[in-house]
């Protein structure tokens, strides 16, 4: 895309990059862009060597029927296309009526990906104007079942694929992507997809959705994103003995090959995209843990499960503070059990007992994990030598994993190991309970009631992901407290009425802050993503919500208002990346960061298509 404030620049550009066909026009005495009139009035162009049926089946050139008379001459695509021109609203109304016509969510899911591949710009202004109700489609929890039946609904490829085949192969392959310029990879290595499990290759529609929400929440351009699936086997039996599934058949590498055939892609993606922002995705742990601590301070990358989860639960519990009449500096008055102890769950406990300890009110971080009450998949993480209620265990018995050593910092030497949810409840009177477990159904009612009997406001925050893997329902959660509870969910729950009143949800999903990080760490250039962007992200996000909304419950914007909370916390972003010494774009001075984020974010129009000989 070419920024054109004066025609003669344009001009002078088509001057020395013009076609064979455009010369033609300007030999005919046209040289004041009389053949051009849609360019008359237009400060941006887009240029491109194409042409004929290559601009047409090209998604981010294509503009399907809104081609211009003017540029259907110049791009040689006259007659290739339906007569009528028909502008981007008209296009809007055709496709919603289509796509309302789907049956499904899967349908509708495929019908958006189709979308995708035919034409980005208007795909992206769908998404935009509809995000509340398309991310459902494209993101969670629709996207929890496209994973899971990928091989079945492929039908184009998007993404790269690095496989065990291609060991010794990547640092050659990654310049098989066809655009120079990339900001933002989203890489997944299919073993822990949302609440679902091994999903293997099939997980490539995480980072898919993900890179279309920093896209239309972020405002980072559709060329400059670029989805991965790091395809190292998979252990799930049914993808195994399906011969129509598409990735490797054979079990996960592990231990050393694993981490050298990551390391083998970083490098690769490194000597290639130096400045792009690797987006860690669906990890299980505790590689998730290992490859954060490997590159963290090496390379510009974040784990998306572990930080950004991590930012926006801080984000919810602060936000339920101010909902309860109290300071967000109070966090250490609050009593929290954290039911879920892989990556996401030790990840956003990380995140609090940091704010913790930052706000300075509890002496050490040994105290703030005194505060935290962590479960794994068989109960409360105590001592094993007080008597156990092992039987009892809210979510299944069986051998407990090796713990490490960020899950034991939460070990509670007073209290018995594997005490289930209720038991636990009903000793230390909660006000929050957080759910990160993909377990289903493990916030039990007589837990959630006895939680409510102990407190005013109870927070019930099941962050599990697809809906279906919700560790309860918002209608429990109110049914279950009298109304009374403040809810927030990982994927999206409708608004429950109960005893004639409307109980409002808020979903608590790390879309809220990754397309926002991303903008800030693009716009600044920053070399590192730090733990204090992701705690200020929280902050921000948590100081969103108006005094009314917080006492309706209600804690942030919703995902509709996506691209304004991305606004906000890509500022504070790029601000921490400054004052960190750690971002390496020069700004323009006398601009405001906020003018300067908003400017750089892209949004889909369509603007007029040049055919030039070569790159401008
Ligand atoms: O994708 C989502 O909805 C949130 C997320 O990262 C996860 O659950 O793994
Ligand atoms: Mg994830």
């Amino acid at each position: 895309m070419l920024r054109n404030p004066a025609l003669k620049t344009i001009h002078a550009a088509t001057q020395r990059h013009v076609s064979s066909q455009v010369r033609h026009y300007s030999r005919r005495a046209l040289t004041t862009l009389a053949a051009f009139p849609d360019l008359r009035m237009e400060t941006m162009v887009q240029t491109t060597p194409k042409h004929g049926m290559d601009v047409i089946h090209d998604p981010l050139l294509s503009k399907g029927t809104a081609f211009s008379l003017s540029e259907r001459e110049r791009l040689g695509i006259r007659g290739l296309v339906p007569p009528r021109t028909q502008e981007m609203d008209k296009q809007l109304q055709r496709i919603i009526r289509n796509l309302r016509e789907c049956r499904t969510p899967l349908e509708k899911f495929v019908f958006m990906t189709a979308l995708q591949d035919r034409n980005e710009t208007l795909y992206y202004r769908l998404l935009i104007d509809n995000l509340e109700e398309l991310s459902q489609i494209i993101y969670t929890p629709t996207v929890g079942e496209a994973c899971q039946r990928f091989h079945s609904i492929y039908r184009r490829s998007r993404g790269m694929y690095f496989s065990s085949l291609d060991r010794g192969q990547m640092a050659a392959m990654v310049h098989n992507w066809p655009h120079d310029q990339v900001d933002v990879i989203v890489v997944t290595d299919g073993s822990r997809v949302l609440g679902l499990g091994d999903l293997g290759a099939n997980g490539m529609q995480i980072p898919i959705g993900k890179l279309s929400l920093y896209v239309a929440g972020g405002g980072i351009r559709p060329t400059s994103i670029l989805p991965v699936v790091l395809d190292v086997g998979t252990n799930n039996e049914s993808l195994l003995n399906d011969p129509l599934y598409l990735g490797m058949g054979h079990r996960r590498l592990e231990g050393d090959e694993y981490y050298s055939f990551v390391d083998e892609w970083v490098h690769a993606i490194q000597n290639r995209y130096p400045n792009a922002l690797i987006q860690f995705e669906d990890f299980k742990y505790p590689h998730a843990y290992n490859l954060l601590h490997k590159y963290k301070d090496n390379i510009c990358c974040f784990n998306d499960d572990i930080q950004s989860t991590s930012a926006v639960a801080l984000a919810g519990v602060l936000a339920a503070l101010k909902a309860r009449g109290k300071a967000i500096d109070d966090l250490n008055e609050e009593r929290i059990i954290c039911v879920g102890a892989g990556s996401a769950g030790v990840g956003v406990c990380e995140g609090i007992i940091d704010c913790m300890v930052e706000q300075g009110k509890v002496k050490s971080r040994e105290e703030a994990y005194s505060k935290i009450w962590m479960l794994d998949q068989h109960g409360l993480i105590g001592n094993s030598n007080l008597s156990s209620s092992a039987s009892a265990s809210p979510i299944g018995v069986g051998d407990r994993a090796n713990l490490d050593e960020r899950q034991l910092c939460y070990l509670k030497k007073d209290m018995s190991d594997r005490m289930s949810l209720e038991e636990v409840v009903k000793a230390i009177k909660p006000t929050v309970v957080l759910g990160l477990s993909g377990a289903p159904g493990v916030f039990t009612e007589g837990a959630i009631r006895a939680m409510a009997e102990g407190v005013e406001k109870p927070c019930v925050f099941p962050l599990s992901n697809p809906t279906h893997q919700s560790e309860c329902t918002a209608e429990q959660a109110f049914e279950w407290t009298d109304g009374r509870a403040i809810f927030a969910s990982g994927s999206p729950f409708k608004d429950v009425e109960y005893k004639g009143k409307i109980r409002k949800v808020n979903q608590i999903n790390n879309a809220m802050s990754f397309p926002g990080l991303g903008l800030g760490i693009t716009v600044s250039r920053a070399s590192r993503v730090t733990g204090k962007m992701f705690m200020e992200t929280a902050i921000t996000i948590a100081n969103m919500a108006t005094e009314d909304q917080l006492k309706n419950g209600v804690l942030f914007p919703g995902v509709g208002q996506l691209r304004e909370v991305s606004k906000e916390v890509a500022a504070k972003v790029c601000e921490v990346a400054y004052d960190q010494g750690l971002a390496r774009a020069q700004l323009r001075q006398g601009v405001s960061l906020k003018n300067i984020i908003e400017e750089s974010m892209w949004d889909p129009e369509y603007v007029p298509l040049i055919r030039v000989d070569g790159h401008m």
